[in-house]
């Protein structure tokens, strides 16, 4: 079954400076309704524009934008109703009163005039976000991971459609992400929210996102499911940004015992295992060990060919040490695709 959009950009374009340097050019994407979708790129490729196109609160220079199949209307003009509908947090919490409490910041986009349906309003934003222990504290005296929860309820407090999310979890530290990312999850599955999400983090991206978009140079190259764009990416752009991954040319990987006719060839590290015994594999000195909690990630060099290896047996492979080293898959590219 098809999904059911909830909004879509036709050959939108955005131009800063009058050319095709900066912003978003021809740009067509679909955002299924209920769904969380992760729009991903390399810094400055548009994301943010995009982001701000599809939520209004940017004008595009020529292409529409829909909601629910209807144009929608910039926000230079004045606000629309389908504006309400769809809220934007993003990373600088600009718009929050660092002196006033967190109850007072989530009280100011709801009706002043019924106090009863105010109380119930915010108490239950205060809830979903498990925030409640901060109703009165200034927003400006909390951690960065809590204000992104209050800003998060506040854009969630008058149940939106769309909740567009331009990197989030920046400022948040690596558990209480987690846990928000969860509730994120659990908002979506529960009220049906679409989300769109910005994020540099691929591991947030591929883990959370039901659909990505990649976007470059302001133009959609790819786009699809995160399995079928981490297991089969049909660029290299897309596999630099999604995986922690080798580069090589051709030529280069005759070194890993790869016989490649394309350009380049990309070697994502789980697909290099360590050869038990010295006598398999080819040996590799290990240039550097990049400690990572429960693994390592290795730098092992060979015909000044560079490999990223992941190894589980923590502290065995010092720097100065050789390996062994089996590659179970890679990917070849054109030049002309990357
Ligand atoms: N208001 C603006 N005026 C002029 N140029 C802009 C404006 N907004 C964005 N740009 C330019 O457009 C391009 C895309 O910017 P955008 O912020 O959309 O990229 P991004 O992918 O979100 O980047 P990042 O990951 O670094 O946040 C960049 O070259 C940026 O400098």
């Amino acid at each position: 079954m098809k999904d059911e959009l909830i909004l879509e950009t036709i050959t939108v374009t955005k131009n800063f400076f009058g050319d095709k340097s900066s912003g978003v050019n021809n740009v067509t994407v679909f955002i299924p309704k209920g769904k969380i979708t992760g729009i991903v790129g390399e810094s400055g490729s548009g994301k943010t524009s995009l982001l701000k196109l599809l939520s209004g609160h940017m004008k595009p220079d020529s292409g529409d934008v829909f909601f629910h199949g209807q144009p929608l209307p910039a926000r230079t003009t004045n606000l629309q109703p389908e504006h309400g509908k769809i809220t934007m947090v993003s990373q600088d919490n600009a718009d929050m009163d660092t002196a006033a409490t967190v109850w007072d910041n989530l009280g100011r986009s709801l009706p002043a005039e019924d106090v009863n349906y105010k109380i119930q309003k915010i108490t239950q934003a205060l809830n979903l976000l498990g925030i409640d222990d901060l109703r009165d504290q200034p927003f400006g005296k909390l951690s960065g991971g809590e204000k992104q929860r209050v800003t998060i309820a506040r854009a969630l407090i008058n149940r939106p459609e769309v909740l567009m999310l331009d990197e989030p979890f920046n400022q948040v530290d690596a558990n209480y992400r987690e846990g928000l990312q969860h509730d994120i999850r659990q908002i979506v599955k529960e009220w049906g929210v679409t989300v769109v999400l910005v994020s540099h983090d691929p591991a947030e991206l591929l883990s959370m996102a039901d659909e990505l978009i990649v976007i470059k140079e302001g133009e959609i190259v790819e786009h699809g499911s995160p399995e079928k764009l981490y297991e089969t990416p049909k660029l290299l752009y897309t596999a630099r940004i999604l995986a922690s991954c080798s580069e090589m040319t051709a030529n280069q990987a005759k070194t890993c015992g790869i016989k490649s006719k394309r350009g380049t060839v990309v070697i994502y590290a789980e697909h290099v295992q360590i050869a038990s015994s010295m006598s398999m594999g080819s040996k590799w000195l290990v240039k550097q060990v990049l400690y990572r909690g429960f693994y390592e990630e290795l730098i092992v060099e060979r015909n000044q060919v560079i490999l990223r290896v992941y190894n589980y047996n923590l502290r065995k492979h010092p720097v100065g040490s050789k390996i062994g080293i089996k590659i179970t898959k890679f990917y070849e590219f054109g030049r002309w695709l990357g």
